[in-house]
């Protein structure tokens, strides 16, 4: 089953049903909560679905899709006393699943989560060119970025290096995290990456110089869109 999106994304599309609510959501959310859009990008198969369910869903989805579209989680934290929505966007990685999503996946987006797979040397590879379509589709470079090696419980089988990913990280400079969405003991480590951004994305205060002619009143610090906003 589908539901249609919100309208007040300005689009029509369809999101998979199995949306998993924190139950913290219906607990706390208000108007004081802040909400966060994180997208999930990278080949098809490299987990980006059990990734984002194990922070959404505490668990390790057995037997997931291939996500057709964009598969829609959240999850609300408590972090120093403030509500924070983050907003999961699980991208397809197949490219005939996502051709006709792709606008609507950058589109005001708080922050990206690019995966590979740590046994696959291919969804490494592909790195650049998914850096690269965020580019072409006009995200701001202040909009955080990081870099996750899934499947990190199969690392004897590994095929990229962790020194070779940091070396990517590094000519991005973006921040590099190696997890397991299987294993359970890399729970805490796959909740840590998302909190990671949650309080950066926290902690952003958005200032703009007020200009004369808006008030008479000049330097005074205001609420900005996130187009001109600073994450870092
Ligand atoms: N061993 C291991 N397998 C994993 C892990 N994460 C995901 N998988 C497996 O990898 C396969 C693909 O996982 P998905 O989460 O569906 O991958 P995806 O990137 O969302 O794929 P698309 O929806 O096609 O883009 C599944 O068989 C999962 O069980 C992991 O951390 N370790």
């Amino acid at each position: 089953m589908a539901i249609e999106s919100r309208a007040d994304h300005g689009f029509s599309t369809v999101f998979k049903s199995d949306s998993i609510i924190n139950e913290s959501y219906k607990e706390h959310d208000s108007p004081q909560t802040r909400v966060f859009k994180i997208i999930v990008i990278g080949d098809s198969n490299v987990g980006k679905t059990c990734l984002s369910y194990r922070f959404c869903g505490g668990k390790f989805l057995k037997n997931p899709e291939a996500t057709i579209g964009v598969d829609f989680r959240e999850r609300t934290l408590s972090l120093d006393g403030e509500n924070i929505k983050l907003q999961i966007w699980d991208t397809a990685g197949q490219e005939r699943f996502r051709k006709s999503m792709v606008e609507h996946y950058y589109r005001n987006v708080h922050a990206i989560i690019f995966v590979y797979d740590v046994t696959n040397l291919s969804s490494f590879e592909s790195l650049p060119e998914w850096i690269e379509e965020c580019g072409r589709h006009s995200v701001p470079a202040m909009v955080p970025r990081i870099l996750v090696g899934n499947k990190c419980d199969l690392k004897g089988r590994g095929e990229v290096p962790t020194s070779l990913a940091q070396r990517l990280a590094d000519g991005y400079n973006f921040p590099l995290f190696e997890t397991s969405a299987k294993d359970p003991a890399e729970k805490e480590h796959v909740d840590a990456i998302f909190l990671t951004i949650a309080y950066k994305l926290k902690n952003h205060k958005p200032l703009r110089l007020k200009q004369p002619s808006e008030s008479g009143a000049t330097n005074l610090p205001v609420e900005q869109d996130q187009e001109n906003s600073c994450f870092c």
